[in-house]
């Protein structure tokens, strides 16, 4: 070969050389990677070249393109009857809101079925968190005392009357003075808080001086909070999740996979370790995790709480099984941690029940931890800077297009729990510039002069609900695991969601009509003819999308009077329309029965004799020929929100806290929507 040749070759060596450090040069230095995930063209190649790698990988290991995209539908327990279930969406106030119908009773049950034990265990996360050398910890766990032991905060803690600290509490206080010292050298301060614990027994954040009204009592720095914007893989995380983007509410999915990852992969060599140590080991009050068949059975009677329950727990597993479990596993160091998860269970050859693999005990977890305690931030705000300051986090976000809300554990302020505006908050949570002023700290700032050991409470949600109006509190159980204790109720969460079927309409009917109990084999016939006749006037009336069961949402009306509605039974009026399409016979809605709001008519053909329980064919005849065209639609909605308060008053005899808080909320609701019809008809009286 020529020398020629060769000085030609190794200069073409020497360039595609030069191109390939071109190119991989931006992955290297988070700065530059930054800079070109920020400009739209260069963020749109990062996203490509990262799927393409990531598909590439999968190729090698002999995944193929072609095996189909997860989806929820594999996790409807009835799936095979969506298309039944679609029929149920279009009418309004109809149970479901997409194309699956998490309302039917059959999926939790269904769901309840496969829950054989817990989804996780204190036993299996002192495992998981074995490094951190304590056994338990819960909200209302006094591992975590007034870590402060000056004499001025005789009011924050119920420990104090001890006199030396056990040796969990001195490493709980120790760990939480690192992170204090953390959060000091980043930029933040946490030097006027301190672990405390309230006179229930919760778990806090406590002042440990004098604070003035308007004095920032806390700042974190958004770099110290563990995210997706700045776990230890944050950089190679778009790969690994790019077939997120097209599920519903991934987003929400993404912590869980942060904090799973910092515990399996980096354990007590993670930023966190001492933050993931000093997280609550339980959560119990997160109804998708409900594993008792006797609670279960309680959420049954809940469907605002059960639907949304039942749709979490299929995303959970979904997430759990074919999206997070693959994408841990390709993130740095995540296969090994996989496999250490799956030994780490136990000996399974001795048959030992405490021998499952982790994975499921620490996805679960995780993403309980991160729903009750992370914040959110806008994908906007952080990509763009918030509040003036350009954020300064590692991830190049952009390469994450799909992400809409990043949720953020931020150490210490976690710590802090809740109360509403007006009603016991004492600081306000605030995003402001952090000490270099080049990114954003979370603060918590005094609304009024604190005094040292006075308990932190913020309000969770004011932003989200200054948009959205008040949440309803049965919300809250879904999404934070805990009902706050108000003082007083506040009308606007009180909120019920009961379900109504052909077999409910027809012992109202029954009710409306006799006002007796039902009781006696004639009623029970009766009421099973009339059930029959309704679910077959619902069935013929499918076709104009009326559904076959109805959900009924009590609230407070709201105040905009733009839209209108003022009333406590949401859209009454499409209500109303259901229960006349159920009782009434088409032929009679030329003006022939009577419209919703003429007065209740009697029942004719001997309806009040049903009740003297007589026995014969004669009778059933007479019975099952009630007409249920001369039932007024507001008669039986009436009813209907007589019999479910009555049913939420039966709740205090056996619910658990959470779902009695929610119960006792729904019972108020009714009771005004009861008190609302009773004006509105003057005639009803209502016990
Ligand atoms: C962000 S954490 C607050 C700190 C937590 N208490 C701890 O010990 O780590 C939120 C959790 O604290 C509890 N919590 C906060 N505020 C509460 C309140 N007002 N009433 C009851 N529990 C509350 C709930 O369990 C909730 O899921």
């Amino acid at each position: 070969m020529s020398t020629l040749v060769r000085l030609g070759l190794v200069a073409f060596s020497a360039g595609v050389a030069a191109l390939v450090v071109a190119l991989a040069m931006p992955y290297t230095d988070p700065r530059s990677l930054a800079a070109l995930a920020n400009h739209p063209i260069g963020a749109k190649l990062l996203n490509l070249s990262t799927s393409a790698l990531h598909s590439f990988a999968r190729l090698l290991e002999g995944v193929s393109p072609s095996v189909s995209v997860p989806s929820l539908h594999h996790y409807h327990p009835l799936s095979a009857n969506v298309s039944e279930a679609v029929r149920t969406t279009t009418f309004p106030g109809a149970i479901a809101s997409g194309d699956l119908d998490w309302a039917d009773q059959r999926v939790w049950q269904l769901q309840q079925n496969q829950v054989t034990s817990p989804f996780y265990t204190e036993d299996e996360l002192s495992r998981l968190l074995h490094w951190c050398g304590r056994s338990s910890s819960n909200n209302r766990d006094i591992g975590s005392p007034a870590v402060n032991s000056s004499s001025d905060v005789s009011s924050t803690a119920t420990m104090l009357g001890r006199e030396a600290p056990s040796s969990e509490e001195m490493a709980v206080k120790a760990r939480f003075d690192r992170l204090a010292r953390w959060v000091a050298a980043s930029g933040g301060d946490a030097s006027k808080v301190q672990l405390g614990v309230d006179g229930d027994g919760l778990r806090g954040l406590h002042a440990n001086c004098s604070i003035e009204a308007g004095e920032v009592v806390l700042a974190v720095p958004l770099k110290v909070g563990l995210s997706a914007a700045t776990f230890r893989a944050a950089q190679v995380l778009a790969g690994p999740t790019s077939a997120w983007r097209s599920i519903e509410s991934a987003d929400m999915f993404l912590d869980a996979l942060v904090v799973s990852y910092e515990v399996a992969v980096h354990g007590d060599r993670s930023p966190w370790a001492d933050y993931l140590c000093l997280l609550p080991r339980s959560y119990e009050g997160l109804p998708v995790h409900i594993s008792d068949p006797w609670v279960a059975s309680l959420l049954s009677e809940l469907p605002a709480l059960r639907r949304l329950a039942a749709k979490r727990r299929a995303q959970l597993a979904l997430f759990a099984n074919d999206l997070a479990r693959p994408a841990l596993m390709a993130l740095p160091g995540g296969r090994s941690a996989m496999l250490r998860l799956a030994r780490n269970g136990g000996d399974r050859a001795a048959g030992s029940s405490a021998g499952r693999d982790l994975w499921l005990p620490l996805w679960h977890w995780a993403y309980a931890a991160m729903k009750t305690r992370g914040v959110t931030l806008a994908a906007e705000g952080v990509q763009h800077g918030d509040g003036g300051a350009q954020l300064q986090l590692r991830l190049p976000l952009s390469m994450l297009d799909w992400v809409q809300e990043y949720g953020v554990l931020l150490p210490i302020l976690d710590m802090a729990n809740h109360a509403f505006e007006g009603r016991g908050a004492n600081v306000a949570y605030q995003l402001l510039p952090d000490a270099s002023g080049t990114g954003l700290a979370a603060a918590l700032v005094a609304l009024r002069p604190l005094s040292p050991g006075e308990p932190l409470l913020f309000d969770y949600v004011s932003s989200a609900e200054l948009e959205e109006g008040p949440a309803c509190l049965d919300r809250w159980l879904v999404e934070y695991g805990f009902v706050p204790s108000t003082a007083g109720s506040d009308p606007a969460r009180d909120c019920d969601t009961f379900e109504v079927t052909a077999t409910d309409i027809a012992r109202a009917v029954v009710r409306t009509a006799t006002s007796e109990p039902l009781t006696g084999t004639a009623l029970m016939e009766m009421t099973a003819a009339l059930e029959h006749q309704i679910a077959e006037r619902l069935s013929r009336r499918a076709k104009d999308g009326l559904p076959a069961r109805l959900e009924i949402h009590v609230r407070q009306p709201y105040e905009d009077e733009q839209s209108g509605t003022q009333d406590h039974v949401a859209q009454r009026w499409a209500v109303l329309q259901w229960l006349k399409a159920a009782l009434w016979d088409p032929a009679h809605e030329d003006g022939r029965a009577p419209e919703p709001g003429s007065e209740f008519e009697q029942p004719v053909n001997g309806a009040k004799d049903c009740t003297h329980g007589g026995k014969g064919e004669e009778q059933h005849e007479e019975r099952t020929s009630f007409s249920l065209d001369l039932v007024n639609p507001r008669s039986v909605l009436n009813t209907l929100l007589q019999g479910r308060w009555e049913q939420l008053g039966e709740f205090e005899h056996r619910a658990v806290e959470g779902l009695l808080a929610v119960a006792a909320a729904g019972r108020r609701a009714v009771r005004r929507a009861l008190d609302q019809e009773s004006k509105r008809q003057g005639t009803y009286g209502v016990s």
